[in-house]
């Protein structure tokens, strides 16, 4: 006869099993494939570091690009250098997201959009109090504002064209692990980034009739020409906060957005912390893989409790870092 410690032994497997099929029919949306070659992908901040690296990939496996920012001479050198790398000749737009005529002017004159990317974006360190309040506006409204602009803008021309190709449309949008976790220095910055969070979540529902998919890509601290500019103004506990997750190169983190862009992924990590974090945060946010889903369902309570640790940790550097004034 089986031992009562055997039987026990077999009830986790098919109680494992009988939860994988169970999410397997709850997960929604459904899965979807998002194709990239031969449409057209418009990029905001396209003109530098993760915008301009992504602006190459996609460009390389045959999309038609179109890159967006507010200079023109650092646009021009961007499509020259994506010429050089893909032979693909994206086109540039010119304009401020802040400036919602301007973001529909330029979404006229690029023509219908298949995937859309939101990915500019600015960040100022500094502690709230010390802060000029203009420059946390100024995250808001890049950040934040801008991106709603480019959708409000693109909806119409890439509802008109899932209807006509039958073709699944993207929307994908830059946070930042700053948009999953509070971070000192980043009041403003942490705000912009979770709020669109909450835009996304929502548009999900609204757009899924469209066959339109909701994409947000979480990266950790990356080398661009922005990071390093920010990295001159970057309180020290900001730093020692970041630096709990590894940085990344700008291609590194494009491969990963690229592949969760085109499975239709709701939550794209960029790194292993980036994975922790996306379960530790996984709230009720969509999900079309089963596989994931059931990480989310197992990992929930060991994910909190490694957070806890990461807290632990920022609070004694915070603690021991005033303790030295
Ligand atoms: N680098 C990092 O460490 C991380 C970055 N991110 C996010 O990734 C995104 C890209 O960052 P990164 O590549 O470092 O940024 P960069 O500073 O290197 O590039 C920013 C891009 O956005 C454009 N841009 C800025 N403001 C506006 C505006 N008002 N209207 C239109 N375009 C604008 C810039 O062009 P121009 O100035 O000509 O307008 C530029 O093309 C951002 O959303 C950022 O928050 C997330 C996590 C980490
Ligand atoms: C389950 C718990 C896992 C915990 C892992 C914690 C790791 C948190 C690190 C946060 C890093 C934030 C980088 C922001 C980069 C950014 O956006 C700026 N460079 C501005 O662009």
């Amino acid at each position: 006869m089986a031992s009562p410690f055997l039987l026990l032994l077999l009830l986790i497997p098919l109680g494992l099993l009988i939860l994988f099929l169970a999410l397997s029919f709850l997960t929604r949306p459904k899965p979807v494939r998002v194709p990239i070659k031969n449409r057209h992908v418009l990029i905001t901040g396209g003109s530098s570091g993760i915008g301009l690296a992504l602006a190459k990939a996609v460009a390389a496996e045959g999309a038609f690009v179109s890159i967006l920012a507010r200079n023109l001479k650092r646009l021009e050198d961007a499509r020259d250098e994506i010429k050089l790398a893909t032979g693909h000749v994206a086109r540039v737009l010119v304009a401020d997201v802040r400036d919602p005529k301007a973001v529909t002017q330029a979404l006229e004159e690029a023509g219908p959009v298949d995937v859309l990317v939101c990915n500019q974006g600015v960040f100022v360190p500094m502690e709230l109090e010390k802060q000029e309040l203009e420059d946390a506006k100024f995250m808001i409204d890049v950040n934040l504002m801008g991106t709603f602009h480019l959708i409000k803008a693109a909806l119409p021309g890439m509802k008109r064209r899932t209807r006509e190709t039958q073709l699944p449309a993207s929307i994908a949008i830059m946070s930042s692990q700053a948009g999953q976790v509070g971070i000192y220095g980043y009041t403003a910055y942490s705000a912009s980034k979770f709020a669109l969070r909450g835009l996304a979540e929502a548009l999900q529902q609204e757009v899924i009739a469209d066959n339109i998919h909701v994409s947000m890509i979480f990266p950790p601290d990356t080398a661009t020409p922005g990071l390093a500019e920010e990295q001159k103004k970057r309180p020290e506990l900001t730093n020692i906060v970041v630096g709990s997750s590894g940085e990344m190169e700008a291609e590194d983190v494009v491969k990963k957005a690229l592949c969760g862009l085109k499975e239709g992924r709701f939550i794209i990590p960029c790194n292993f912390e980036g994975a922790m974090l996306a379960i530790a945060t996984a709230g009720l946010s969509p999900q079309r893989s089963s596989v994931t889903a059931l990480l989310e369902v197992l990992g929930a309570g060991l994910m909190r409790f490694v957070a806890l640790c990461f807290q632990w940790n920022w609070y004694s550097a915070i603690e021991n870092w005033h303790a030295k004034r």
